[in-house]
């Protein structure tokens, strides 16, 4: 059923400036079909800019975006029916039922009308909240409103599901709830899945591959293992003994992101993305 190695996402060039701040400068990727790939960076390092020009919610004034095969620029259509896509910002309706969001989302991807009610329930039960799924989505917690916003990315079977910092701002069982449900849905239905996320042990524990991303480049790329040995073999030949221990994944960020991380953010998790977590869940 799955093509491992098959490509699911192949960015080319890819640039998109807004007014004189170049987001995405010159953008090379290729995401695996099949695969979890993790795309970091620090804030304002292009990655939600660049995941706006793959899912054609915005254009790609230079370079190419293909998503199966299918150019984003040209042929946006079959681009969006092979998506899901879980933003940032708040995407479920706090006024309406678990079970009315993911129906509308149904609707709107155009899920067979005979299917939809089937379809709808899988999709809640996949995420876990079969059981919640006819109480309002405003008593949800922070954790169930994320996987709400799963399951209605899920209701289409995407063939790519894209999810932009999906774990943000939950508790660390609640993160694992989430990448639990995606990880069952993509050993299930061989979904590629494509993740930004500011969590380096998530990144380190459920993506296949990572990229790491800084001023709208790709700056490092490999598995979190091949990033990790990498700086290490770097240290060692510097002079660092080998008694050091493993470099881990957010050693491999800072070593890219350097002090730009620090002058800009402070930390990965920092203000503007704990501000917005806030909106989304209060
Ligand atoms: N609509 C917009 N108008 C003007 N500038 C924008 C807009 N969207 C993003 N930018 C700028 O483009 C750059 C890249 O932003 P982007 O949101 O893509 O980064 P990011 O890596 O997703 O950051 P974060 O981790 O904070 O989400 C930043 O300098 C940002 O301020």
């Amino acid at each position: 059923m799955t093509r491992d190695g098959a490509e699911a996402v192949a960015c080319t060039g890819l640039a998109h400036a807004f007014g004189e701040t170049r987001a995405v400068d010159g953008l090379d990727l290729t995401v695996r079909e099949s695969e979890v790939f993790g795309l970091l960076g620090p804030n304002g390092a292009g990655k939600t800019t660049a995941i706006r020009c793959m899912t054609t919610l915005l254009p790609v004034p230079a370079g190419m975006v293909r998503v199966f095969g299918h150019d984003a620029a040209r042929d946006r259509m079959a681009v969006r029916r092979l998506l899901g896509y879980v933003p940032q910002q708040l995407s479920a309706d706090a006024g309406l039922t678990g079970r009315e969001n993911v129906a509308l989302f149904a609707r709107v991807f155009d899920v067979p009308r005979r299917e939809r009610a089937e379809r709808v329930g899988q999709a809640l039960a996949a995420v876990g909240l079969a059981d919640a799924a006819d109480r309002l989505a405003g008593t949800y917690s922070g954790g169930m409103v994320r996987r709400l916003e799963l399951a209605q990315a899920l209701v289409s079977a995407p063939r790519l599901l894209i999810l932009d910092e999906p774990t943000i701002g939950l508790d660390p069982i609640a993160r694992t709830g989430v990448w639990e449900h995606i990880n069952a849905v993509r050993a299930a239905t061989g979904m590629t899945v494509l993740v930004t996320t500011h969590y380096m042990d998530e990144a380190d524990q459920y993506c296949d591959r990572v990229g790491l991303m800084h001023h709208g480049r790709i700056r490092a790329l490999g598995t979190p293992a091949e990033l990790r040995e990498g700086l290490g073999a770097r240290r060692r030949a510097a002079g660092a003994p080998d008694t050091d221990p493993l470099p881990t994944l957010e050693d491999v960020f800072r070593d890219i992101a350097g002090s730009g991380l620090d002058e800009q953010s402070g930390d990965f998790r920092d203000v503007r993305s704990t501000r917005r977590t806030a909106r989304r869940v209060g």
